[in-house]
């Protein structure tokens, strides 16, 4: 078999948030050979998606990702993106299979809430990825430009759980707001105790949101009556804060959940 010829089959995994989006290139058996991060334009062409996601995985795998890729896996929580994606993959060179998440596909859990079709593609990845990886009960906590929590019961059913504004979505919200704050490299104090502006905007925005999430994260698991859930933190924010060690950081939940669809579906 020719070089070429052994690195068809890959599955193209694309997780649209409203700021970034994450793309993945999996091998069919889940592993993963290549991911790339690039911010996410709501005005983007089909065109551009192809050129991009071509150039950046020609820097990363050395190859044509059109070439290689025979499906395309995308959870978008940008609804204008859907349709152009799906494009990019129907004009590639080769047939790439194109599947969006939505609440309608075949999945291994439940979605015991009023309005299943509202749930964001983003979140019911990161359950399937979560059921991938832990038993439940179990709660994510999902920090990017808002910062998800969701709950599954021990029945594998998702119960619900809360949105709050993400951290720089709620810091850039403040600053603009208030003439006198500036911005600062967002750096966490050992401190929450600062004596300048400066060490009080990175401890009140650093520490505060590990605050938030460590206190939403006990009222949930109370309301919820899911003692004993195994916690699971994942988005790019989880960078800049440090949360207790009961959490359990997953950065690829939901790449990993995309794959999870895509073996579930096809
Ligand atoms: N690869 C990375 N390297 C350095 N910092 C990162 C990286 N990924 C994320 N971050 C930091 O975490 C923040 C949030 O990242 P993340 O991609 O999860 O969310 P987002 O892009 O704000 O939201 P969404 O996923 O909703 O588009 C970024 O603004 C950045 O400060
Ligand atoms: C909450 C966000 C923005 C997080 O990316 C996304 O999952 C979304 O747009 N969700 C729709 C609303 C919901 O999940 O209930
Ligand atoms: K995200």
């Amino acid at each position: 078999m020719s070089e070429a010829s052994g690195a068809q089959g890959r599955w193209l995994l694309l997780d649209i948030g409203n700021t970034h989006t994450v793309a993945g290139l999996y091998r069919a058996d889940g592993r993963q050979e290549a991911e790339t991060r690039f911010r996410t334009d709501a005005a983007a062409t089909a065109d551009e998606y192809r050129v991009l996601l071509r150039q950046l995985f020609y820097d990363r795998i050395g190859a044509d990702l059109w070439q290689v890729a025979s499906r395309a896996i995308v959870s978008t929580v940008v609804p204008a993106l859907e349709a152009v994606v799906e494009r990019a993959c129907k004009e590639a060179p080769r047939r790439v299979e194109f599947l969006s998440i939505t609440a309608k596909l075949a999945r291994e859990f439940e979605l015991a809430i009023p309005i299943p079709d509202s749930l964001g593609a983003d979140r019911l990845a990161n359950v399937a990825g979560a059921l991938s990886l832990v038993d439940p009960p179990l709660m994510i906590v999902d920090a990017g430009t808002a910062t998800t929590f969701c709950l599954i019961d021990e029945g594998r059913r998702y119960i619900g759980g809360a949105i709050v504004p993400g951290l720089e979505t709620s810091w850039r919200a403040l600053q603009a707001r208030a003439a006198r704050l500036f911005s600062v490299e967002l750096v966490r104090p050992e401190t929450t105790v600062g004596n300048t502006t400066e060490t009080q905007i990175r401890s009140g925005v650093l520490q505060g949101y590990e605050a938030m999430i460590e206190g939403m994260a006990d009222r949930l698991i109370r309301d919820s009556g899911l003692s004993g859930a195994t916690l699971i933190a994942t988005g790019g924010c989880t960078r800049l804060i440090r949360l207790s060690e009961r959490f359990r950081l997953e950065p690829d939940l939901t790449l990993t959940g995309l794959y999870q669809y895509g073996r579930a579906n096809g």
